[in-house]
């Protein structure tokens, strides 16, 4: 059963590497961006003839928020017809496609637990266009899971934690939004959730949630990132009104991942707790 990841020299790609090989799974792909270039749809035909996967992992995606704003056209490509083409490829070739979606899919207006049927309503130009590759996927391919993450981190890429360790090095006070809550997710978490799901080979597609357990505000992650590292800093919850950015982010997206639980029997770890291992790798 082979697998070939898409995007994998990104955060999730790259925990996904270190995952399957901990899991000893060999019979996986981590093509360049050179040789798996979403937007060239002969590149892909070449890489699916030459690697013939059962399984298609899709880590690739435009992922710069406030920069979407400005860059419709760019994030709109990779995002939307990027996805288009992966599922193309998938059902010409008889592959399953596993793609990786997000929390900004919502308005962020309901302060319960999100299921999968709720009304998506994004905000913003990244969240829209990912909507837009969720369904150019679901009108083009069956055999897909579509799995929304939010507030993803780890050792690799870049990611709030590492920003939030960087940055209290350069200044003596930080300020980080208080009034948007969510449920962060340790990228390693998700990869193995990710495998589990595509090792089981239970064949229920469609669209599924998943973040770590528990809520927090990006103040209250900021917080624990600080008291776990053992770093002393002068932190400061501030509105979002008071903190300017180009995209307008969700002020409430915690996901329900009853349906990933129960349908795959996954068990998911609380958020600090994750939070905690990542620390104890990055300072290793
Ligand atoms: N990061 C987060 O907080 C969250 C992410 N997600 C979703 O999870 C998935 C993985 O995110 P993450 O790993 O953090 O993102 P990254 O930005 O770390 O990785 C995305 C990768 O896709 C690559 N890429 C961009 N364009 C193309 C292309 N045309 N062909 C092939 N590869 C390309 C990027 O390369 P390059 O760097 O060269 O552009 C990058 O390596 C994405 O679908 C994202 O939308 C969902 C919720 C939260
Ligand atoms: C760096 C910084 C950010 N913030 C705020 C801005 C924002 O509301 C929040 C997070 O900022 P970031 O830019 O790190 O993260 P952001 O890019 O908004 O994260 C999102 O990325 C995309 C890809 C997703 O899919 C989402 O689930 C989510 O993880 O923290 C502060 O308040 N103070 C700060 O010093």
């Amino acid at each position: 059963m082979r697998i070939l990841v898409l995007g994998a020299s990104g955060q999730l790609g790259s925990c996904l590497k270190k995952v399957s090989t901990e899991k000893n799974i060999t019979d996986i792909a981590f093509p360049s961006e050179e040789l798996g270039n979403i937007l060239d749809e002969e590149l892909l035909e070449k890489l699916f003839s030459s690697e013939k996967p059962s399984y298609v992992i899709n880590c690739a995606a435009y992922t710069a928020v406030d920069k979407a704003e400005e860059d419709q056209e760019t994030c709109r490509k990779i995002n939307r017809d990027g996805a288009a083409n992966i599922a193309k490829a998938c059902e010409k070739h008889g592959v399953k496609l596993v793609h990786i979606s997000t929390d900004f899919v919502f308005k962020g207006d309901v302060t319960g637990l999100l299921s999968e049927t709720d009304k998506a309503e994004p905000e913003n130009i990244y969240g829209l266009t990912k909507l837009e590759g969720e369904a150019a996927i679901a009108e083009i391919l069956q055999e897909h899971y579509i799995i929304r993450t939010s507030w993803l981190y780890s050792e690799y890429g870049n990611n709030f934690v590492k920003t939030m360790i960087r940055l209290v090095k350069e200044r003596d006070q930080l300020g980080v939004i208080v009034d948007q809550v969510g449920s962060p997710t340790y990228a390693i978490d998700l990869a193995d959730a990710i495998l589990e799901i595509v090792e089981s080979r239970n064949e229920s597609y469609g669209i599924y949630h998943f973040s770590n357990e528990g809520v927090t505000s990006w103040y209250d992650f900021a917080k624990a990132i600080f008291d776990i590292s053992g770093i002393e800093t002068k932190l400061n919850p501030v509105k979002t009104s008071e903190y300017v950015t180009k995209a307008i982010r969700p002020a409430y997206s915690v996901m329900d991942k009853s349906k990933i639980k129960s349908t795959y029997g996954i068990s998911i770890p609380y958020w600090r707790d994750s939070l905690a291992i990542c620390i104890n790798r990055l300072s290793i």
